[in-house]
């Protein structure tokens, strides 16, 4: 960086929950200048009129989205729509030279045809999709750094793919056993109005939903997939909590050797993460809080073994909306920019 130009950046979805994650954390990112803000049913009002309190961070107004526009400002590109929006702009975005960030599912699949079978719709940019990278830095940070469109990964599947991960790797779990219990809070529904997530329906009260069918499901199955080196299915089952912000996975699964103890697995996993800034192991016995992860873009994750059942019960923590999507978009910028992957991020969460 030293006393080179900002990077341009622009945010599409700026009024949304991601949005707003993005604008706070690139405001204060000392590579880049955000350019940009577009919308839909916030265009032509200024950021400040939606958000006041970050009237003294920006006097941008959101403008309605022209990517050829977006294109003519901006060196790199976050989109934070809601699913399907992102590969119809995509296309004109690479083909001008911008690097794009997208947060929704449009380019988090290495096969479209399993994204047209859980998410719909008709896809006509294949090409650009088949360029796209997983933007998980913790398993693929080599391939984010040459990337020039990255599919950024759901919040469900961060928090169990980062439990997962070296178990699958290490071939230490009978991939087909594992079973991921996780639990959001309700930010990770948007900011869209929606009954569910009214405080009348939500407060003093916890719910399944999507079981058996989640759309996170075959995200989670392929990088568990890439990760055993063979197809995997999961059991995957979320639950809304009344709480704003963070999600909790606990991930079972049984173990192949039965004589592996937590310490083992701790030594396995720190070893696993030792070059992953954002990935915290707990000592033995203590088990993470989403109120730990609030607001920075860490991920606790905490070991226990059960030698009654030869299972490994792993529990993972992240803010949903920041390693859960604005961070983690962040930190895969610092990646495709050679920076430092911590660049602009923050380290402490705000607890309690
Ligand atoms: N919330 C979370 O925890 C996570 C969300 N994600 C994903 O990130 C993406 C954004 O999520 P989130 O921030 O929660 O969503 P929100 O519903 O809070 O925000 C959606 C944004 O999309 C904009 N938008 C909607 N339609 C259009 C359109 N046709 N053209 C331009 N802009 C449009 C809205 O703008 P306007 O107000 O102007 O209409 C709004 O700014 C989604 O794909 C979501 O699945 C990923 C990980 C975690
Ligand atoms: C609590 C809640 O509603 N969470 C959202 C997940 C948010 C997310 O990561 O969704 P995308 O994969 O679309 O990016 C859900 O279950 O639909």
């Amino acid at each position: 960086m030293g006393d080179s130009k900002p990077v341009s950046v622009g945010i599409v979805g700026a009024s949304g929950y991601g949005g707003v994650q993005l604008v706070r954390l690139l405001m204060d990112h000392p590579g880049v200048k955000v350019v940009y803000l577009g919308g839909d049913s916030s265009a032509g009002k200024p950021f400040s009129d939606i958000y006041p309190h970050l009237s003294h961070a920006t006097d941008l107004v959101i403008a309605p989205v022209d990517p050829e526009a977006i294109a003519a400002q901006c060196d790199v590109v976050f989109l934070s729509l809601p699913n399907g929006l992102a590969c119809e702009m995509t296309p004109t975005l690479i083909q001008r030279g911008c690097k794009v960030l997208d947060l929704s599912a449009d380019y988090r699949f290495s096969n479209l045809e399993t994204y047209k079978a859980w998410y719909g719709g008709d896809r006509t940019d294949g090409d650009v999709a088949a360029t796209a990278v997983y933007g998980l830095p913790e398993l693929y940070r080599d391939r984010i750094k040459d990337a020039k469109l990255v599919g950024c990964p759901g919040c469900y599947p961060t928090a169990s793919l980062l439990a997962l991960a070296p178990l699958l790797k290490q071939g230490m779990i009978i991939p087909e056993t594992a079973v991921i219990d996780a639990k959001s809070g309700t930010s990770g529904g948007g900011r869209q109005a929606k009954t569910n997530m009214l405080l009348a329906e939500a407060d003093s009260s916890i719910a399944a939903y999507g079981v058996t069918r989640h759309r996170h499901t075959p995200e989670i199955e392929q990088i568990c997939s890439d990760l055993a080196g063979h197809e995997v299915l999961v059991q995957f089952t979320p639950h809304l909590m009344p709480m704003v912000r963070g999600i909790l996975a606990t991930v079972y699964a049984t173990l192949r050797d039965p004589g592996l103890v937590r310490e083992d697995l701790a030594t396995i996993y720190k070893a696993f993460y030792r070059n992953c800034p954002w990935v915290t192991i707990l000592p033995n016995g203590i088990y993470p809080q989403t109120k730990w992860a609030c607001s920075s873009n860490m991920c606790y994750i905490g070991i226990e073994v059960d030698q009654r059942t030869d299972r490994v019960i792993v529990m993972s923590a992240i803010d949903n909306l920041i390693k859960g999507q604005a961070g983690q978009a962040v930190q895969c910028l610092n990646l495709m920019m050679g920076w430092d992957e911590t660049l602009g991020l923050p380290k402490l969460g705000f607890y309690p």
